[in-house]
């Protein structure tokens, strides 16, 4: 069933485990994905950045918003686990308007970049009409270096765990973000993987809402020596170790963003395959030999995050 995201977050966060919130672009990642949650019987977040909807809307927002709300309520209303539709990393008015009138579970709004006071402006207003719709609402505290889709920023800036306190109670957001050293992609850190802990664990106190991690992905290493065995160049990628995972889930981080896992693992499969299979050019063939990589990986990380079996 479709659900709101605070539903499945609000379980987590009282029972500490967590939920990875998957990133879509197009069906075959979506199906691969459900796949994986039914089979686990987990709870499932999918979620869309601003470049996904426009990609899949061909360059138009609100035909991108209702292409993802269409397929995923679609499937969502005919399976037995809750399913919620989230936008990743809402930085503009328009996206967030137009993912709450196509019908999305949870919208993010990304200030994270603005100052404070600005930040807490804007996830305000965001809050007061996302909440009038029944929407759920993210914000995020504190920066991320690393590029995804149009979110680039230049270095890490770690939250302010007394800020983060004023923020949840002025703002009235559901579940918050807070920057504690991870980054978005496969070239994650400088050198050694290092999370501050100790302020995600104060952040946690001091707001007791659930919390999100971003740029999440442990870029697997078996997924990149499967791609790199069939030409993929991604020397120096570096993602979050899974016992650091696990920290943050015990914690309090309750939503696990985890968009890059599933392109590695995707290409990893894709380019195999093609290589395997040179006189092959139906796009189901191909393109499920990305899936079932895709699949694995899911199913993997509901069992390594908690939420298997909690739908
Ligand atoms: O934070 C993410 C994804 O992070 P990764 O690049 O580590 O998958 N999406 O919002
Ligand atoms: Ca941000
Ligand atoms: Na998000
Ligand atoms: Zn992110």
């Amino acid at each position: 069933m479709y659900v709101n995201t605070k539903d499945i977050l609000e379980k987590a966060s009282k029972e500490y485990y967590a939920v990875p919130a998957f990133n879509i672009n197009n069906m075959e990642f979506f199906h691969a994905i459900l796949e994986g949650a039914l089979e686990k019987r987990a709870p499932l977040i999918v979620e869309t950045s601003e470049g996904a909807i426009k990609y899949a809307g061909n360059g138009d927002i609100f035909k991108g918003a209702r292409f993802f709300v269409e397929m995923v309520r679609l499937f969502a209303d005919s399976v037995d686990i809750p399913v919620a539709l989230h936008l990743d990393h809402g930085k503009h008015f328009e996206y967030i308007i137009a993912a709450i009138k196509a019908g999305y579970s949870s919208v993010m709004i990304d200030a994270s970049e603005e100052p404070f006071e600005e930040n807490l402006r804007k996830t305000k207003e965001i809050v007061k009409i996302a909440h009038a719709a029944g929407v759920s609402v993210e914000a995020e505290l504190g920066q991320l270096a690393g590029v995804e889709d149009n979110v680039v920023a230049a270095e890490n800036v770690l939250v302010d765990p007394e800020q983060a306190k004023i923020f949840v109670e002025e703002t009235g957001v559901d579940f918050l973000a807070p920057a504690i050293g991870t980054s978005h992609g496969a070239f994650k850190f400088k050198g050694e993987a290092k999370l501050d802990f100790e302020r995600l664990k104060k952040v946690k106190e001091l707001t007791k809402v659930p919390l999100v991690l971003h740029g999440a992905s442990s870029v697997l290493p078996e997924y990149v020596r499967i791609a790199e065995e069939y030409g993929a160049d991604l020397s120096g990628a570096k993602g979050v170790p899974e016992e650091d995972l696990k920290k943050c889930v015990e914690l309090g981080i309750n939503k696990v963003n985890t968009d890059t896992d599933l392109r590695i693992a995707f290409i990893a499969g894709l380019r195999k395959y093609l290589k395997e299979n040179p006189k092959e050019f139906d796009p189901r063939h191909y393109l499920g030999a990305g899936k079932k990589f895709v699949k694995e990986v899911v199913m993997n990380r509901l069992e390594f995050l908690g939420c298997a079996g909690k739908a």
